[in-house]
């Protein structure tokens, strides 16, 4: 049971790897006045080493080991925006503890659109990495019920960053203002 109240709790973005969560948490943050908390970053800046360098040298268990502590601890904390990676809802603990804690955005970007972006991406995604665009349909899809746990779902296709960040605080205006006001 969660004792923040709804206007303190913090806000997790999720979606597919590339679907925006870095780019429009830090949106979401600057507009709302408060801190951003991006846990690849985190992550990386733990091991001192990218994302991909982690999963060569200690392995994807340790990377999702990580990534499992540092979402528990963050998504306690008050006042926060959290981008989480693509695979963290890979995770029962990890849905189950922001689910309870936080409100949770579902970033929902269409294949079609996502494709667009492949190449922004296949460098720095270890999870990409070495896979042709069939394997990477597929993982696009098999991936989509881990997003189903979520309390608002933002559909972002041919949508600026800066009007999805719009949409996020003001739907949760509307929200903070209909179940607290004050
Ligand atoms: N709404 C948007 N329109 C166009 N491009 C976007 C949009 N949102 C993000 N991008 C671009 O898509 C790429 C991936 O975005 P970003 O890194 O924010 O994704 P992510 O969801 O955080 O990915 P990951 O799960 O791998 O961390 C970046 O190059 C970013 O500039
Ligand atoms: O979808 C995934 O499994 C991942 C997404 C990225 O955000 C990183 O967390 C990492 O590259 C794994
Ligand atoms: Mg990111």
């Amino acid at each position: 049971m969660n004792d923040v109240s709804l206007r303190e709790q913090s806000i997790v973005l999720i979606g597919f790897m590339g679907v925006g969560k870095t780019t429009i948490g830090k949106a979401v943050a600057k507009k709302l006045y408060r801190d951003f908390i991006d846990i690849d970053e985190e992550i990386e800046k733990k091991y001192n080493m990218p994302t991909s360098e982690i999963f060569n040298l200690y392995g994807e268990r340790i990377f999702r080991q990580t990534e499992k502590d540092m979402i528990i601890d963050s998504c306690k904390q008050k006042l926060k925006i959290i981008s989480v990676g693509g695979g963290a809802f890979l995770q029962d603990e990890v849905r189950e503890a922001c689910m309870s804690h936080c409100i949770i955005f579902f970033l929902d970007l269409s294949w079609d659109s996502w494709k667009e972006r492949i190449s922004l991406l296949i460098d720095s995604r270890p999870v990409l990495q070495g896979k042709n665009i069939d394997q990477i349909k597929q993982l696009f899809y098999n991936r989509q019920p881990i997003y189903e746990e979520h309390h608002s779902r933002v559909v972002t296709d041919n949508l600026p960053v800066d009007e999805v960040a719009d949409y996020i605080t003001e739907s949760l205006k509307t929200a903070w203002d209909i179940y607290e006001p004050n």
